[in-house]
């Protein structure tokens, strides 16, 4: 029998990753950060200087790379060898991994990557397709999702933080483009997956979050 799956979808900023974390904590569950599959691959065309309309030399790339996951505590990614976690954050690589995220063939060539993450005892799964496409069996699946401002001042926050400079109506623009990409492409768009219960976290803090979620798996 295959490992029981909670998949975690939903736009960017929902707080999926961090909720997601937490949870296969509590459970002692593996983690699958599967937009860190599609962030490596833009790494490794944006290092190619790849013209990203070119969707073949993008296949090329995502059919040579070699990928190395430690989803622990603290996500650890090796793109050919290299150390690429620092870089996997950076509003420059999420765009980039949206962009050739869209097209069809490099799905098709990611998706056994993220299928071979279901071990015992189970698996939480954060992304865009995870409770709609890779995993289509889940027995439990999750819509995160908030407002288009909420995410946008989470985003802003953590760029502060970080020391990192950051524009809060940029942010904003960024985010509605990259909802407006997920969601209005023909292969695996964002969606509500069929038998997800959403959570809208707009008005709700991370360990409410992580309760409701809790609560639905036990
Ligand atoms: N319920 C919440 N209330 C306040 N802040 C939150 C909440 N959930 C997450 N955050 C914060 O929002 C930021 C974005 O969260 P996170 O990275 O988990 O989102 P995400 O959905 O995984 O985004 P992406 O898809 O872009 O990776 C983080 O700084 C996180 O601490
Ligand atoms: N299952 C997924 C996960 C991610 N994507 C694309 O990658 C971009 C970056 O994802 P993050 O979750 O790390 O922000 C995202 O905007 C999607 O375009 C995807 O298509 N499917």
């Amino acid at each position: 029998m295959s490992a029981a799956v909670l998949t975690i979808d939903g736009p960017s900023g929902a707080g999926k990753g961090t909720v997601s974390r937490a949870v296969a904590r509590l459970l002692g569950w593996n983690y699958l950060d599967s937009g860190s599959i599609y962030r490596s691959l833009a790494i490794a065309c944006l290092d190619a200087e790849l013209d990203f309309t070119n969707v073949e030399a993008v296949c090329e790339v995502a059919r040579n790379m070699v990928l190395s996951f430690d989803c622990g505590e603290n996500l650890l990614v090796r793109l050919n060898g290299s150390d690429i976690t620092s870089r996997l954050g950076s509003e420059t690589t999420g765009n980039a991994a949206s962009i050739v995220a869209a097209y069809p063939p490099v799905r098709a060539l990611l998706l056994q990557k993220q299928k071979d993450f279901r071990r015992s005892p189970g698996l939480v799964a954060d992304g865009r397709d995870m409770g709609s496409v890779v995993f289509p069996d889940a027995p439990f699946k999750v819509y995160l999702t908030a407002s288009a401002e909420e995410r946008a001042n989470r985003r802003y926050k953590q760029l502060i933080e970080k020391g990192i400079d950051a524009n809060l109506l940029q942010i904003t623009r960024e985010i509605e483009e990259r909802d407006r990409r997920d969601s209005e492409r023909a292969t695996a768009p964002l969606i509500v997956p069929e038998g997800a219960v959403t959570i809208d976290s707009s008005r709700l803090s991370i360990q409410q979050v992580i309760d409701a979620v809790m609560s639905l798996v036990r």
